[in-house]
């Protein structure tokens, strides 16, 4: 069993110390302190809401160019926010994961065991994307880390680039275009093809794969596509019972799988054999999806026409040299081919996309930092409760997340019970479960003895308490 986590408050002067564990010393009350004030959520948030702690001390870092919009939604909560353009290697990640509350990435920067173990003030992880496949999620959430993304905010954008390359690898125009720019002049027809009344082959029909549907189908494209799951067609789309079926039938291949170990190497060389001869391949999800390889061979013997590559399986951190990478020996192959179109993974690279983002997910990390609220977490039960007021001093929002175990809420609530608890909820989601309770007519002496008790339990991951 994993020991519970102590979170390890920063140096300074922590007047917020009730909401981590920390020693009688440094406590202070969370009532009379200044420390909550109608200011507190000053983005759309009612003025009359309690701020729960000084928010000042909540360290944050924001790597990988997080847009504005978050850094501004997370600066006007008065929390300290570190940004960086880029992703970092895992020293240096290590290095400054120890000290933050806080951490905001995308899809490059890897979360693993390894660099957790090291975060320990760490109390929630936004990732600014769709994906999550770059986090531990499991450890996360047996340390008491929420983790939050983005589930389709950049869908549109990426539905968008498919459609685009789909005509671009009809049409050869990636071809023509780099002719022209060496200056010469090819004008061709021979396999250059319009896009109406040709099969779409959806792999993977969720947020992306029913948006693409929609636009490929108003463009007098047939759609067909396969999920593990029965999913409801859009339109005139047809789900197929196998990938086979779809790779034999379809003119184009598109992949929206996410990053599984099911997912690793999808399409490979029977793949290959099984489309048509002169089909095209896009894979705008991850990189380990494709075979890399295996397209190369296919493309050298015709039977994949054309292929768009968004994603690959060694992505760098950082803006700059590329294919010179080690770990990329395909990348020469893959640069002689004809009608292969390469972006740096600019699927949902919109400023439409970046800002919707940076939104939704600051959002939610100030849910969670300053009410616990969990809703939208893709690792934690998603539990919820209103905000208190001002209205409503001395109240406590106890958050207890904990192993989801028999007996626990018996022994919570005999901590709590010598107090008013206005409400409480609780879920649990496999092998973790999360507790918020408002109680009321609390004084210092009561928050640190239910923190004290909580804490206790054999039960913990961790104890926070609020307001
Ligand atoms: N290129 C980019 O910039 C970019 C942008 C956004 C998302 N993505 C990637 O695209 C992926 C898909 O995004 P989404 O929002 O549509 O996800 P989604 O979760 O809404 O849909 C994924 C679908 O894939 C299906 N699926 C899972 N495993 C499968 C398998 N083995 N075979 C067939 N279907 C399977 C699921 O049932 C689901 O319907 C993301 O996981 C992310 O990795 C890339
Ligand atoms: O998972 C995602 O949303 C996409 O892969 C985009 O990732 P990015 O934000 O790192 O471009």
């Amino acid at each position: 069993m994993t020991p519970p986590r102590e979170i390890v408050q920063p140096t300074g002067d922590i007047t917020a110390a009730h909401q981590f564990s920390v020693s009688p010393s440094t406590f202070q009350s969370p009532i009379s302190s200044s420390s909550f004030m109608a200011s507190a959520l000053a983005h759309r948030s009612a003025p009359k809401q309690l701020k729960p702690f000084n928010t000042e001390d909540i360290k944050i870092l924001l790597l990988e160019n997080v847009n504005k919009t978050g850094q501004d939604i997370l600066k006007a909560q008065g929390y300290q926010v570190e940004f960086l353009k880029t992703s970092l290697p895992e020293d240096q990640l290590i290095e400054k994961i120890r000290d933050v509350h806080v951490i905001g990435i995308r899809s490059k920067t890897k979360l693993t065991a390894n660099v957790l173990r090291e975060a320990k003030n760490l109390l929630v992880i936004g990732c600014f994307c769709i994906g999550t496949n770059q986090v531990d999620l499991d450890y996360a959430a047996q340390h008491g880390i929420a983790v939050f993304n983005s589930p389709f905010a950049n869908s549109r954008s990426v539905a968008e680039l498919v459609i685009a390359e789909i005509i671009t690898l009809a049409r050869q125009l990636g071809d023509r275009s780099n002719e022209m720019h060496r200056g010469t002049w090819n004008k061709v027809s021979n396999k250059c093809w319009e896009i109406r009344g040709k099969t779409l082959g959806i792999v993977g029909y969720g947020h992306i794969g029913s948006q693409l549907s929609v636009l490929a189908e108003a463009m007098g494209m047939t759609v067909i596509y396969y999920d593990v799951v029965t999913l409801m067609a859009i339109g005139t789309a047809r789900q197929v019972p196998t990938l086979d079926a779809l790779l034999e039938e379809a003119d184009f291949v598109t992949l929206h799988v996410p990053e599984t170990p099911e997912t690793k190497n999808l399409i490979s060389n029977a793949q290959f054999e099984k489309m048509k001869t002169g089909s095209y391949l896009i894979n705008a999800s991850r990189g380990t999806v494709v075979d890399i390889p295996a397209l190369i061979k296919a493309m050298r013997s015709g039977k994949v026409a054309g292929a768009a590559l968004d994603v690959f399986p060694n992505e760098p951190a950082a803006n700059g040299d590329y294919f010179t990478n080690d770990l990329n020996q395909w990348g020469e192959d893959l640069r002689g081919l004809n009608n292969i179109i390469l972006t740096p993974h600019i699927g949902g690279s919109t400023e439409e996309a970046q800002r919707a983002i940076g939104v939704e997910v600051a959002e939610a990390l100030v849910r969670y930092i300053n009410q616990g609220v969990t809703t939208g977490s893709v690792n934690v039960p998603e539990v919820t409760m209103r905000s208190l007021t001002l209205d409503e001093p001395n109240h406590a929002r106890v958050i207890y997340i904990h192993r989801n175990v028999p007996g626990v809420l018996r022994k919570v609530n005999e901590i709590l019970a010598e107090h008013n608890v206005d409400k409480q909820i609780s879920d649990s989601k496999g092998d973790i479960a999360y507790l918020m309770a408002d109680v009321s007519e609390v004084k210092q002496d009561d928050i640190k003895n239910i923190r004290d008790n909580l804490d206790s339990l054999s039960s913990r991951i961790l104890t926070r308490i609020l307001y």
